[in-house]
């Protein structure tokens, strides 16, 4: 379980959140808002590579700053929006730095080491570019390395920043669908709020850095929360076995005048 309840934070004195929480128990929370809403600041404080100025960040109902350092790799694995280091290293190397907290620093990679990395990587279809230099791929490419690198952390909470940022619409779904089925408890932020209705069973929607809305999915994705939060119409279609939403600018009289002004 991670939670976080009351947390407020401010770069150099400028408040970002206030008063937010979140509880993340099972299955996948999807944190969602508008852009600079406060989502990436909330997931680095959530792994304590942010201290917030106020609130309380649980890990499996210990304070996140009291796990020990060799500890909380083996809790939390990230994928965090930075691109990896342009070092001279290979897929097959970078997914082993994912069994790194699982051995002292003077251990060698075991065999099982390397069955787990070699099982992470076939699971995000990487298993062909094992021996590539990691500078050398494409954006989804890398962004599939650094899922597998997560998975073999085999750590009990998986925290991801738009994992799904460079992938294409197959991989998307093939890796959402993945984090899925792993009984990892995850939080993820998401841009596309499709993906999010399909995947997450809670969201938790920011607004200007506090918590607009939050609950079940089906509560959250409603024209009602969603439209004065992302200032767009929102329009729900039930497709098969989820709601999709479609978008609509909210003033289309803006766009007539623009046309009629280039006339
Ligand atoms: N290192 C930093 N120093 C100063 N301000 C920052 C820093 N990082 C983020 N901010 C500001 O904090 C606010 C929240 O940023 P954050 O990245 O958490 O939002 P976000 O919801 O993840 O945004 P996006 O959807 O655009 O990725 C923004 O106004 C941003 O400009």
């Amino acid at each position: 379980m991670i939670s976080a309840a009351d947390v407020t934070f401010a770069y150099d004195g400028t408040p970002v959140l206030a008063g937010v929480g979140l509880e993340a128990r099972s299955g996948i929370v999807g944190l969602i808002g508008p852009n600079g809403s406060g989502k990436t600041t909330l997931l680095r404080i959530l792994y304590a590579a942010l201290a917030p100025r106020g609130g309380t960040v649980l890990v499996d109902d210990r304070p996140v700053t009291s796990v020990p350092h060799r500890e909380l790799p083996r809790r939390i694995a990230v994928v965090a929006q930075e691109a990896p280091p342009e070092l001279p290293v290979t897929v097959a190397d970078m997914v082993l730095l994912g069994r790194a907290p699982h051995r002292s620093s003077l251990q060698a990679y075991t065999a099982e080491d390397h069955r787990i990395a070699a099982a992470a990587l076939r699971r995000v279809g990487m298993r062909d570019l094992a021996d590539r230099n990691v500078a050398t791929l494409s954006g989804g490419e890398k962004q599939r390395t650094l899922i597998a690198r997560a998975l073999a952390q085999q750590a009990h909470h998986l925290l991801l920043d738009e994992p799904t940022n460079h992938l294409d619409i197959h991989y998307q779904h093939e890796i959402l669908h993945l984090v899925r089925s792993l009984d990892v408890t995850t939080v993820v932020v998401l841009h596309d709020l499709n993906l999010a209705g399909r995947y997450c069973d809670h969201l938790v929607l920011l607004d200007q850095g506090t918590v607009a809305c939050a609950g079940p999915t089906a509560d959250v994705l409603t024209p009602e929360v969603l439209e004065p939060v992302y200032r767009v119409s929102v329009r729900t279609l039930h497709d098969e076995d989820c709601v999709q939403l479609v978008f609509r600018p909210q003033a289309p009289a803006t766009a007539t005048l623009l046309e009629d002004g280039q006339r």
